[in-house]
């Protein structure tokens, strides 16, 4: 199994960063020898992370999967928003689990939308009775779908650190109240779409992170899309607002942390064990089973 907590060397490209689970590089212009301008390969790792830590188990086949889904739906959104990819003729290394796309201009906003109350969001709601500014109905529990899904943008804070919710006023100060309008919707939008697709499939989207860039005055959308990294992904059969939903890809892994057998305490602020390897496959099995219901392909 690859060592995941080391940028690859690949041939014909820098690493330029990594995050929790994914890594950026840019190709080498042979001629120059220096990183190209336009272009970036985004690789999905196997790394998963669970109660804020990046485990010690990768989860083999995840970053392949993700990276389908995500393709997939960015095919599914063509008709809203234009993307990112241009290619997934990417090295063997990486191949199936890496997407060539064009740089963008980003823009410094991390743009969420909820269509369930849950996770800071509900913080929010139970301390003030709305959430990023947006009033809802009272007696709201976890779990509760909301009237219609909402835009709750944050910041986009450096790795380790969580993103702070803003209000819209804030994203309207940073990149102008058009292009703000414009982000908002087509967040909301795209997190619509999803629920249609994903419930007709049993799952539900409970909210969603994407991220935009600039082509020119072109938003694009950029990094992932829809996928149980950037989602809440919960079993449709098994939603029952008033407490946590179970996840439906991280169930196994979260139960297996928080029980006995683990050792582990998430109030340790030690990082967690290995996963055993029966967690490992039914929660690669998860992220298959997730790829094969919204896709209708097989993995
Ligand atoms: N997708 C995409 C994409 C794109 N299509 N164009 C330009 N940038 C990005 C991108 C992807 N990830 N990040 C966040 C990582 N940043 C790296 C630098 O440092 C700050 C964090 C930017």
């Amino acid at each position: 199994m690859p060592d995941e907590t080391v940028p690859l060397t690949l041939p014909g490209y820098a690493h330029v960063y990594s995050g929790k689970v994914r890594d950026l590089y840019a190709p080498v212009d042979p001629a120059s020898g220096q990183p190209r301008g336009d272009q970036l390969l985004l690789v999905a790792s196997d790394r998963i992370s669970a109660f804020d830590f990046i485990l010690d188990s990768p989860i083999p086949d995840k970053g392949e999967v993700l990276t389908r889904l995500s393709l997939w739906w960015f095919s599914q959104l063509e008709d809203l928003v234009a993307n990112h990819v241009i290619s997934t003729d990417v090295p063997d290394a990486v191949r199936g689990r890496a997407v060539l796309v064009e740089r963008l201009e980003m823009l410094p906003v991390e743009c969420v939308a909820r269509a369930y109350l849950t996770g800071g969001g509900l913080g929010e709601y139970t301390a003030t009775g709305a959430v990023s500014g947006i009033a809802l109905p009272a007696g709201l529990v976890d779990g509760d779908r909301l009237p219609g899904p909402i835009f709750t943008p944050s910041t986009k804070a450096p790795m380790g650190e969580h993103d702070e919710p803003i209000p819209f006023s804030a994203v309207e100060a940073e990149i102008g109240s058009d292009l703000a309008a414009r982000v908002r919707d087509l967040t909301v939008a795209i997190l619509k779409r999803g629920n249609e697709v994903a419930a007709a499939r049993g799952i539900l989207l409970a909210d969603t992170k994407v991220e935009f860039g600039l082509r020119g005055d072109e938003v694009v959308l950029a990094d992932e899309v829809l996928t149980p990294d950037s989602s809440r992904f919960w079993p449709a059969d098994q939603w029952e607002p008033g407490h946590p939903q179970p996840s439906f890809d991280k169930q196994f892994v979260r139960e297996w942390l928080t029980s006995p057998a683990s050792g582990w305490s998430k109030s340790s602020g030690e990082a967690p064990p290995a996963l055993p390897e029966d967690v490992v496959a039914q929660t690669r099995a998860k992220y298959v089973e997730a790829f094969e219901r919204l896709t209708g392909e097989t993995f």
